[in-house]
């Protein structure tokens, strides 16, 4: 399955983008073991979470709406942001995976989601902090934090995503404050991992 999925990715992503994919993948394997989640379900969230990343405007609007009546204003202005959802249909279509739980964790990727299982968390976070991302000391940090609390860190992700969203004045779609204001009364609550 595997395989057959990078063979997939390999036609329709480019070689950057797969290089991101295979650090997800890495990352997700990495903080389930670290958080006590099913490793083989992060790693083939991680792998799939892109699938429709290079897909074209109309053809993620399409899709989208065969599976759901209404799409958002936010994601009709920028249909990029369906990408997400549209990964775990081809994930489902594709590719045969059924398990709930790893489809809305592709479907989660971007935007997050309150209440959010602890995989939908890791491949959230992962995204944004597998080591392609780069090496800035923001970064570093936010990477030690997700070993440690992993609401904390869907918290930080979510401020980081938003920080930049403004900095380069783009719209914001508000289902990523609704994460953030989840992960952050959550957060606190949790047990840090000292591993
Ligand atoms: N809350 C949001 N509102 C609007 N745009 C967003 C939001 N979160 C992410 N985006 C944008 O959606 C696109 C896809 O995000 P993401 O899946 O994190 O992609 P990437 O892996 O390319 O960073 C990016 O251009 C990002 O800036």
């Amino acid at each position: 399955m595997r395989e057959q999925v990078i063979i997939w990715l390999e036609q329709n992503v480019s070689q950057h983008r797969l290089q991101h994919i295979l650090g997800v993948e890495q990352m997700c394997i990495d903080l389930a073991n670290c958080h006590q989640v099913n490793p083989e379900k992060a790693a083939q969230a991680g792998l799939m979470h892109d699938l429709a990343k290079f897909f074209p405007p109309a053809q993620l609007l399409e899709m989208a709406k065969q599976e759901q009546s209404g799409i958002d204003p936010v994601c009709i202005a920028n249909p990029h942001l369906l990408h997400a959802y549209v990964s775990a249909i081809v994930a489902r279509d594709r590719f045969g995976i059924e398990d709930p739980e790893i489809l809305s964790a592709i479907s989660n990727h971007t935007l997050g989601s309150p209440q959010m299982s602890d995989l939908c968390c890791i491949v959230f976070v992962a995204d944004a902090l597998e080591p392609n991302r780069g090496n800035t000391p923001e970064l570093e940090t936010m990477r030690r934090v997700s070993r440690q609390n992993l609401y904390q860190s869907v918290q930080q992700t979510c401020e980081y995503s938003l920080k930049y969203l403004l900095k380069t004045q783009k719209m914001i779609h508000p289902q990523v404050i609704l994460t953030r204001n989840w992960a952050l009364s959550v957060a606190k609550q949790s047990e840090p991992n000292t591993d």
